[in-house]
């Protein structure tokens, strides 16, 4: 099959001519649209603060077996052991390979968690610990308690870290406790916090008295009432709200999280509320910041937000996630994005996948034109109310719905193993100022973490349209030391085959509709 584009030539031609590298640049002018900051918990949806009672959102038995919202498939874990995964390299021999994330030398036994926490963890079938929670538990667990900022790749664990370091440390022995907030976590979405909310409880199944609650925005109906929990995974604004509402009691709090802590501290709005909240919690509380990323100029905000911290970091090299197999897709034009887009979905069967696009306005239009061509797909976007984006969310976690269309508001923590392929409709970039936008490699890895979960493999795929992409995206190879494969979209039988050999390479799971070899 041969399908060729539209005209132009690849971009790469382009590239090696300056001539014309000169003419596309004059024509191709950063976008404008919706930004990171007004996608996430904004002051204005924020408004609506209140609370949610995840206990409700309990899926009907007749439907498959979901993720519990956010949990990790329940009581699965890690099923990377079973045989039904046709990889090379099965998750124990990357938990004994010292230069892997996951590698451990120790047992969760030997972290010296309660016995009910150690159900937790065994029901939900996590072996070994990852390094990341290997190396941090037992700084988290340190009496008296210190501050920490742990950095690890995305997909490695650091949920569970966090979340056994609460449920080591609240006191469920009255009932007025258990009712009392006693760890905060802080998360960057509703859907992350949400799905935070969902690994706390199913963690926690076996230690009686244990409630959970999310704050986040939601309808006005529920707003006002008293949380009556011991452990809150919320957004920042709303629990700023409800703290200066009385409607949470922070006087026993004893730990407080910032999940993707370098985004909570650098987005304007965001930090300040992050900090406005740690200003209203008692003083000694132990804070604990995690994320995939520590970029240079947040460092030192985070060492102020977490004074005399322990710390594990990352260096850039180290950061990029070996499973996750990354190209680049060289479109002639902004025009021809789509009809790519659209052939290569024809092409692959892929388990679930999130296409990640810049604006609101162009999920809308994916979404409807991948409907029309009859795909499953959904999209979320911060244009959405809270219970419609819990419903939307709810679906795919399910296998509902096989496509995600969203805009950075999931770039970030969103767990759902199944997710075999990440595409970067739009080159992931910043704002700086002066009419300027820049590569944002941060944003980058986060997105394509959304598949690799935990030794997983998948494909991240970018698309190219015009040098600014082109140049940005080469930015961000060179800032983590990568190497992204180029591949032409003007021949279909190349791309077929460079693509398979790709994702043969990297054990990675998508079938090709017409010869399947690989399995997820
Ligand atoms: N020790 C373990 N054994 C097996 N599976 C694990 C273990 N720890 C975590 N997992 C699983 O690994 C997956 C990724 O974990 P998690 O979401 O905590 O990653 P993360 O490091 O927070 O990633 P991100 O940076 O993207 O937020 C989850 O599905 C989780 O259930």
């Amino acid at each position: 099959m041969s399908v060729p584009t539209s005209g132009g030539g690849s971009l790469a031609d382009r590239i090696s001519k300056p001539d014309t590298l000169n003419a596309q640049a004059e024509t191709f002018e950063p976008k404008s649209g919706t930004s990171w900051a007004d996608e996430v918990a904004s002051p204005s949806t924020e408004k609506q603060s209140a609370l949610v009672n995840t206990e409700e959102k309990k899926p009907e038995a007749s439907e498959p077996v979901p993720q519990v919202d956010g949990a990790t498939a329940p009581f699965g874990g890690s099923d990377l052991q079973e045989p039904e995964f046709d990889v090379e390299v099965k998750l124990a021999d990357m938990q004994a390979d010292p230069n892997n994330p996951l590698y451990s030398a120790a047992s969760f036994e030997q972290l010296g968690l309660h016995d009910n926490i150690l159900k937790g963890v065994m029901a939900m079938n996590f072996r070994k610990p990852s390094k990341v929670q290997e190396k941090t538990l037992p700084l988290l667990l340190m009496d008296p308690p210190h501050n920490l900022i742990g950095q690890s790749q995305s997909g490695t664990g650091k949920t569970a870290a966090f979340v056994l370091n609460i449920l080591h440390r609240i006191d469920l022995s009255t009932e007025q406790m258990q009712k009392t907030p006693q760890a905060l976590v802080l998360a960057p979405s509703r859907e992350l916090a949400r799905q935070i909310v969902g690994v706390v409880k199913v963690m926690g199944t076996y230690m009686p008295g244990l409630i959970t609650e999310a704050a986040v925005p939601q309808d006005a109906a529920a707003r006002g009432r008293k949380i009556e929990a011991s452990v809150v995974v919320g957004t920042p604004g709303t629990v700023m709200d409800m703290i200066r509402k009385r409607s949470m009691d922070v006087r026993a709090l004893k730990v407080l999280v910032l999940d993707e802590a370098d985004n909570m501290l650098d987005q304007q709005g965001l930090g300040d509320q992050c900090i406005r909240v740690k200003a209203m919690l008692p003083k000694n509380i132990q804070i604990v910041l995690f994320s995939a990323t520590f970029p240079d100029n947040v460092v030192k905000y985070a060492q102020n937000f977490a004074p005399g911290a322990n710390q594990m970091t990352l260096q850039h090299k180290d950061l990029t996630v070996e499973g996750i197999k990354q190209i680049y897709l060289d479109c002639a034009n902004d025009q021809a994005k789509y009809d790519v887009l659209v052939k290569f979905y024809g092409l692959m069967t892929i388990g679930s996948s999130i296409i990640f696009v810049k604006t609101r306005e162009t999920a809308t239009a994916i979404e409807q034109r991948m409907t029309a061509e009859g795909h499953k797909v959904v999209s979320l976007t911060g244009g959405y109310e809270g219970a419609q984006r819990d419903v939307i969310i709810d679906s795919f976690r399910m296998g509902h719905a096989k496509v995600l269309i969203t805009t950075n508001v999931l770039a970030r923590g969103i767990d759902v193993q199944s997710v075999s392929m990440v595409v970067n409709y739009d080159v992931p970039d910043k704002f700086v100022g002066g009419g300027r936008f820049v590569a944002d490699p941060q944003t980058y890895l986060h997105r394509i973490g959304r598949t690799g979960r935990f030794g997983r493999v998948g494909v991240a795929v970018t698309f190219v349209s015009n040098r600014g992409d082109w140049e940005k995206l080469m930015e961000i190879q060179r800032y983590f030391g990568t190497e992204m494969t180029k591949v032409a979209t003007d021949d279909w039988d190349e791309l077929e085959e460079t693509v398979s050999k790709i994702i043969k390479s990297s054990r990675a799971g998508a079938n090709f509709k017409d010869g399947a070899t690989m399995q997820m």
